[in-house]
C-alpha cells in the first residue's frame, strides 16, 4: 500500500490501526485533506552529516548580526532552558512558565541588538539550514492538490518564511502561525508581536479563535507532523476531526543525551548524567510511540510522509 512504511526508520505501535487511517484518508478523498506541521526539526533537519542544523532561533543566535556578548548569553539561555524542555520528569505545568521566562529574555536580548528587516534574507542564506529530504515533492504536491498546510512553530516566523521562500516552495496554500518580529518605520527589530508562542502552548490558546481552522471546517483528515510532546495539540482547534494521523519524528535516539548540541553547545556533566539516569533511550522511543501513529527514528527524510500523500492522492 505505502512501501515507504517498510523502511527501517519507521516504527508503528499500532499498524493495522494505521493503515484504516490512511485507506479512510483516501476514501475521503483529497478535498477533505489537511497538513498541519511542526517547522524546526520536522519540516527542517535535525542534523547533516553528524552536525546539528539550526533552528530558526539558532539561525538569528549564530548569525553575524549579533554580537559576540549576545551570542553568549543566548547560548547561556540555551544551556539553561533547553535541558528543561526536554525533561521528562517536569510536568507542564512547571515547564510552561518557563518557556515562556526562555523564549522572552532571548526576544529581549535578540531586540538589543538592532537587527533590521532586511538583513533576514542574508542571515539565512548563510546559516546551515537544510529542509529535509523530499521537501519538493511534499509542498508540490500539497500545492498542485490545493490541500492546505499549516504551519505552527515556536520558532521565528520571519526566519522560516525566508526559509520556504528561497526555497521556492511557499505556495499560496500555505499558512504560518508563529513568532512573527514588528520593525519600526526604518526597518529596524522593535518587538516581537504576541501571542508568544513557545513549545508547549501550540494549541487553541493561541490560535485565536481558531478562524482558520473554522474556514478549513470541511478539511476533516489531517496529516500532523511533529517532533515534541508539544507537538501533538497543533491540531486541537480543529472541528470535528474524522481521521487523524500524527507521524513524530524522533530525530535521533541519543539526541536528548549526547550534548544536545546547537553547534557548541553541550551540557556540562551535570545537566549530561542528571539527563542520562532519568531518559532512557527505549523510554524516550515508548513515549514516542504512545503519542504518535508513525514514529521516524533518525530518519532525516520527507519520503514517509510523501509516499503516504502518494496513496491518498493516487486515483484508483
Ligand atoms: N531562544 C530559543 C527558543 C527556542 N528554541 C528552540 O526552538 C524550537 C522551536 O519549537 P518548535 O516546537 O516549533 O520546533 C524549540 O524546540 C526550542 O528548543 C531555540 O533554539 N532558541
Amino acid at each position: 500500500m505505502v512501501p515507504e512504511l517498510q523502511k527501517t526508520t519507521v516504527r508503528i505501535q499500532q499498524p493495522e490501526r494505521v493503515m484504516g487511517v490512511i485507506r479512510a484518508m483516501k476514501e475521503q478523498g483529497c478535498s477533505k485533506l489537511q497538513v498541519i506541521s511542526d517547522f524546526d526539526m520536522t519540516l527542517s533537519r535535525f542534523g547533516c552529516n553528524g552536525r546539528r542544523c539550526p533552528t530558526s532561533h539558532n539561525i538569528l543566535d549564530n548569525s553575524h548580526v549579533i554580537s559576540e556578548d549576545g551570542k553568549k548569553k543566548l547560548k547561556d539561555l540555551l544551556h539553561h532552558y533547553y535541558p528543561i524542555e526536554i525533561d521528562p520528569n517536569r510536568t507542564l505545568e512547571e515547564k510552561c512558565p518557563l518557556m515562556v521566562e526562555w523564549w522572552t529574555r532571548a526576544h529581549e536580548l535578540l531586540l538589543q541588538q538592532k537587527i533590521q528587516k532586511g538583513d533576514i534574507a542574508q542571515i539565512v542564506r548563510e546559516s546551515d539550514v537544510m529542509l529535509r529530504d523530499g521537501f519538493n515533492e511534499l509542498f508540490d504536491q500539497l500545492h498542485k492538490y490545493n490541500i492546505p498546510m499549516f504551519i505552527f512553530s515556536a520558532g521565528v516566523g520571519d526566519v522560516l518564511e525566508e526559509i520556504i521562500r528561497q526555497a521556492n516552495v511557499f505556495y499560496p496554500n500555505v499558512n504560518v502561525v508563529s513568532n512573527y518580529m514588528d520593525f519600526d518605520d526604518s526597518g529596524v527589530l522593535k518587538r516581537f508581536k504576541s501571542p508568544l508562542i513557545h513549545t508547549y502552548n501550540k494549541n487553541n490558546s493561541v490560535l485565536q479563535g481558531t478562524a482558520y481552522f473554522q474556514q478549513l471546517s470541511t478539511r476533516t483528515s489531517i496529516i500532523l507532523l511533529g517532533d515534541s510532546m508539544g507537538d501533538l495539540t497543533m491540531a486541537d482547534g480543529v472541528p470535528s476531526v474524522e481521521n487523524i494521523l500524527k507521524i513524530g519524528f524522533l530525530n535521533d535516539k541519543h539526541q536528548e543525551m549526547r550534548g544536545c548540541g546547537y553547534g557548541t553547545f553541550t551540557l556540562s556533566c551535570s545537566q549530561f548524567s542528571a539527563l542520562l539516569s532519568s531518559l532512557q533511550v527505549e523510554e524516550q522511543r515508548g513515549r514516542y510511540l504512545d503519542a504518535y501513529d508513525i514514529v521516524l527514528e533518525s530518519d532525516e527524510t520527507l519520503d514517509v510522509v510523501n509516499g503516504i500523500l502518494r496513496y491518498i492522492l493516487t486515483e484508483t
